[in-house]
């Protein structure tokens, strides 16, 4: 997933810590920090997640050493005598199968990352920066990220490395990927919607969403994936077919209702979509239905009639949430189209569909940029369970995995 954006932005990575090792001091007193001291600098919700990836990130490294170790009994590495930047404390606490001797074995189950020796360190200073950042910006641009997002991310990386001290140790270790990082979360996480949490919170009401978007994205698939998700955790549902445009869309949205046996409520092809919604309204606050879920037709953000059409649906509908569907492989035009559709009508966040197609991965990080509302939900397939609720942590670190 991700491959392209993937591999530039590990370009730029690559380069930077290049100047970083040839620019570094070595420290007359090497520091050493506790792991407990690093967690214990957090303090915003951007640095808690980045120190969630740090810990992950930590524990893969350990898992290697220590599956090794696990043969040492007794032995204690002393913080900076291993010559890595992870110093080692071991505790004997448990035994395990040594999976090549075959036999059990004494393990230190805190044979776990203990201190950071810092004994290098690095000021970077614009002129450092100035060639690897538009390097980045021409790899992002070139991933289907919209300028003024290029430019949110490469000015947010430059804040953070640009004449501030950096200490580290042997290795660069993450200073440049945790920036990039950092920067990647502030632009995705503007806005954070937990779609589950609102549901709960229209509790004895008919929670109403209306799907919009152009056509073949995967606006019918999605609302089917939505209610097979409503489903599992409880809830009852109700299927507006709102798009009575498109030949075949009405019994299309039917054919999935019928597989996940929820009720539709239809009119005929061509019949006013602003009345179907209002009818499946009715029907499901009649019925004490939580979520009704509202189909519209496809349609380009440029007919200006199905445009004032969508209003009008929202107006009749008065939908509590409007979410645009669109397909991540779409890139640029996908931005494009969710910043017109969220000038005509309010949307309350994204699906972005097709996640698992060769999407270069921009178009997710714009449109959360540029719409300022949440990305909710990413299509990952086209079964019903191929639906994965919007974590900007396990993306940025998707786009960061080797
Ligand atoms: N690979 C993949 N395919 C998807 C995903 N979501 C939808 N599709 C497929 O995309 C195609 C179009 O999906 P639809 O749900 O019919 O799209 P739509 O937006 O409702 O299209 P209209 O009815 O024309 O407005 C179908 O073949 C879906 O199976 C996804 O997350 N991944």
């Amino acid at each position: 997933m991700f491959g392209k954006l993937k591999e530039k932005l590990q370009g730029f990575t690559k380069s930077l810590n290049k100047t970083i090792d040839e620019k570094a001091v070595e420290l007359d007193n090497p520091e050493v920090v506790t792991e407990e001291q690093l967690l214990l600098t957090e303090e915003t919700i951007e640095e808690n997640a980045e120190s969630k990836t740090a810990a992950e990130e930590s524990a893969t490294v350990e898992e290697a050493p220590i599956e090794e170790e696990m043969i040492i009994t007794e032995e204690t590495t002393v913080a900076g005598e291993s010559g890595d930047e992870w110093a080692v404390e071991e505790e004997i606490t448990a035994e395990t199968v040594n999976t090549k001797t075959g036999k059990k074995e004494k393990v230190g189950f805190f044979g776990r990352a203990k201190a950071l020796v810092f004994d290098r360190e690095v000021i970077l200073d614009d002129d450092d920066l100035e060639g690897p950042l538009m390097d980045l910006q021409i790899a992002l641009l070139e991933s289907d990220l919209a300028l003024s997002v290029t430019d949110a991310i490469v000015a947010s990386v430059k804040d953070q490395l640009s004449g501030t001290r950096k200490k580290f140790g042997k290795n660069t270790g993450n200073i440049v990927e945790d920036a990039l990082k950092t920067a990647i979360l502030d632009v995705m996480s503007a806005n954070t919607f937990d779609f589950d949490e609102f549901i709960e919170s229209k509790k004895g009401t008919t929670a109403h969403i209306v799907f919009v978007g152009i056509n073949g994205t995967g606006k019918t698939t999605s609302i089917a994936k939505i209610a097979n998700r409503l489903q599992k955790q409880g809830k009852t549902v109700t299927i507006a077919a709102g798009d009575t445009f498109r030949a075949g869309a009405i019994d299309q949205i039917q054919i999935h209702a019928d597989r996940l046996g929820v009720k539709t409520i239809r009119h005929q092809e061509g019949s006013d979509p602003a009345a179907v919604i209002y009818d499946a309204l009715q029907y499901s606050k009649a019925h004490k239905i939580d979520v009704l879920l509202s189909d519209t037709a496809g349609r380009m953000h440029t007919n200006v009639n199905l445009m004032a059409q969508l209003e009008k649906i929202c107006r009749v509908g008065n939908p509590d949430l409007v979410i645009f569907v669109d397909e991540a492989t779409a890139g640029n035009d996908a931005v494009e189209r969710a910043s017109q559709y969220s000038d005509a009508v309010a949307i309350s966040g994204t699906i972005l569909t097709k996640l698992d197609a060769d999407s270069k991965g921009g178009a997710a990080i714009s449109i959360a940029y540029i719409t300022q509302k949440p990305i909710l939900f990413f299509g990952v397939g086209q079964n019903y369970d191929d639906l994965m609720k919007f974590d900007p942590v396990w993306f940025v670190n998707k786009i960061f995995e080797d």
